[in-house]
């Protein structure tokens, strides 16, 4: 049985001060539930974050992170640093990571790997383009990019990690993909990773949505069978909203 795993990946937003007073609010209303909450904030939060979820069943998690343990990275923030601190996921390969930062499927996969040998558990996003889409290659797209970003790990590995399929068209534009257009997309992947792997690893591997999901349809989309959870933006920014998203 998988559990839901709910996170809000808050890009470029908020302040310290708002994302600790986020927490005080969210954290008694998420913890009866069975579901897996994360936060995935900016780099400067993520300190304070670690000690307002203390006590807590709230995870943490970083945006992005470097494949190197150290070096001269200007700018860079590595695993190591991120575990220091006791960060418990990583964001890797987002469509906005890939797009304004020039990541490719090579370096997602130096950066997979890199996490799990600190033992951040990553959250791998892949997803096609509208004209991707228009064009009938989504699920081309999709097995390309899971293929390449997953290469070289082990099974016991590929079982812990996280992965939402976010199609860039939905992603901020209040388009979101139909539950069923999400659930077949979501349940290719699994196949995909059943033939890279086995059953089991198919059966465990928790694969999230993403794209305009908000309260209003988190229901519908966490009803669907091969659905894990969801990866929300814009609407996990407001405390009141992470929490009726949280308790779907
Ligand atoms: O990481 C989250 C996704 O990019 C979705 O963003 P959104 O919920 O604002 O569409």
């Amino acid at each position: 049985m998988r559990k839901p795993i709910i996170a809000g990946n808050w890009k470029m937003n908020l302040t310290i001060k708002e994302a600790v007073k986020f927490v005080e609010d969210i954290k008694y209303e998420v913890s009866g539930t069975d579901v897996e909450s994360v936060i995935c904030a900016p780099f400067t939060f993520l300190k304070d974050l670690k000690g307002a979820v203390e006590g807590t069943n709230i995870k943490i998690a970083a945006q992005n992170m470097h494949f190197q343990d150290s070096g001269a990275f200007t700018g860079e923030v590595s695993a190591p640093m991120l575990k220091e601190i006791g960060i418990d996921y990583c964001v890797i390969g987002h469509s906005e990571r890939r797009q304004y930062f020039a990541e490719t499927d090579e370096t997602v996969n130096k950066k997979l790997k890199q996490a799990f040998k600190y033992d951040i558990v990553p959250i791998l996003c892949v997803g096609e383009t509208l004209e991707e889409r228009e064009t009938g290659k989504t699920n081309e797209i999709v097995k390309s990019q899971v293929v390449a970003d997953i290469a070289g790990l082990d099974k016991a590995l590929v079982s812990k990690l996280v992965i939402a399929y976010e199609p860039i068209w939905a992603i901020g534009t209040g388009k979101t993909a139909t539950s069923k257009q999400a659930n077949e997309v979501i349940a290719y992947i699994r196949e995909v990773v059943k033939d890279l792997y086995d059953d089991e690893v198919s059966e465990n591997i928790r694969i999230q949505y993403g794209g305009s999901v908000k309260p209003e349809n988190v229901q519908e989309i966490m009803n669907e069978d091969d659905i894990d959870g969801a990866l929300v933006g814009g609407a996990s920014l407001k405390a009141a909203d992470f929490i009726k998203l949280v308790n779907f």
